[in-house]
């Protein structure tokens, strides 16, 4: 019998009892190969073995930009104990923009077009600024008028992911629909939300300009990215950012201040560089609000 979304998600949540999606591992897919080293001696890897399924990035693929084998700051482990740094990030976005495919790449599954395994949730711990989270990835939402999912989905999540595909005018639209749901569910909230362009590779077929997206962002007064799920383009840092964002709002000033001063310490030349002159740029255009607010969007480390 194959389960749909919604299925899943009360087939899981009865499995749990009545906290839905605390940390628990066997109901979790996994992402990357246990090692004893990557779990820095917390959680037996004997343990874990049986219950992880470890799908593996293949570093031969040219064409693809690697999650794990191009950052130091994003060591990948699995299985972390600690209960405190779990976000719940809920994947938003109208039918075939990407959420799928970005989510099983979080997740480290190899094979992106594997339908069988749709509607799903991963977790998976990154090192991001030198500090390990744990992220628990739902790809859950259904665009039927599935108003329990839905009501569900609003409530739970400690960040969104709001998709649409820069080829499909109307799944932008749709986009902006689901952050004034999302306003009206968690009105005096303070939610980490990122927008995100995705299938930037099609560039022919592109019916949303970057400006568009970025400019809708900062109506909608949440971050802006674009990725390209076929490429991995951008989904590390993607993923990342929630974590930052997420931290910058529940954590304490000092603990991210610390957090950017050994993020800046670690930073190439290049990056350095890019910084320096960004400051430079955004002190030429300070009269104009509009494109600074708009030059912040697009940078998930900042509020
Ligand atoms: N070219 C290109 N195709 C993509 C990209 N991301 C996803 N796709 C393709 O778009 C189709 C839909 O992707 P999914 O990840 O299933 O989209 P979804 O949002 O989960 O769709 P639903 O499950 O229907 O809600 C698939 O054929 C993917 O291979 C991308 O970045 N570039």
């Amino acid at each position: 019998m194959t389960l749909n979304r919604s299925d899943r998600f009360k087939s899981l949540e009865k499995r749990r009892g009545s906290m839905p999606f605390t940390m628990h591992q066997q109901l979790h897919r996994r992402s990357m190969p246990v090692d004893d080293k990557e779990l820095h001696g917390k959680t037996p890897a004997s343990q874990l073995s049986s219950l992880v399924r470890c799908p593996s990035y293949n570093p031969s693929d040219e064409h693809r930009e690697s999650w794990a084998s191009d950052s130091s700051d994003s060591v990948i482990s699995s299985g972390s104990d600690s209960e405190d740094h779990v976000y719940k990030v809920i994947l938003l976005g109208e039918h075939g923009v990407g959420k799928s495919s970005l989510a099983r790449i979080f997740g480290g599954v190899e094979d992106l077009h594997d339908v069988e395994e749709a509607g799903n949730t991963y977790d998976r711990s990154i090192v991001v600024d030198g500090e390990e989270a744990c992220l628990l990835v739902f790809d859950i939402w259904e665009q039927d008028d599935n108003h329990w999912l839905h009501n569900q989905c609003m409530k739970m999540g400690d960040a969104y992911v709001i998709v649409y595909s820069v080829t499909d005018k109307t799944s932008f639209e749709k986009a902006s629909e689901l952050r004034i749901q999302l306003r009206r569910a968690r009105q005096s909230e303070d939610i980490p939300i990122i927008l995100v362009g995705n299938k930037s590779d099609l560039v022919r077929s592109r019916e949303v300009s970057v400006e568009e997206g970025r400019a809708c962002a900062v109506v909608f007064d949440c971050k802006f990215i674009e990725t390209s799920a076929s490429l991995h383009h951008n989904v590390k840092d993607l993923f990342e950012g929630i974590v930052r964002q997420v931290r910058l709002r529940k954590d304490s000033k000092e603990d991210n201040a610390r957090r950017m001063a050994s993020s800046k310490r670690r930073e190439s030349i290049g990056k350095k560089a890019k910084r320096f002159l960004g400051k430079i740029v955004a002190k030429n255009n300070k009269k104009m609000a509009f494109k600074q607010k708009s030059k912040s969007c697009h940078d998930l480390s900042v509020l």
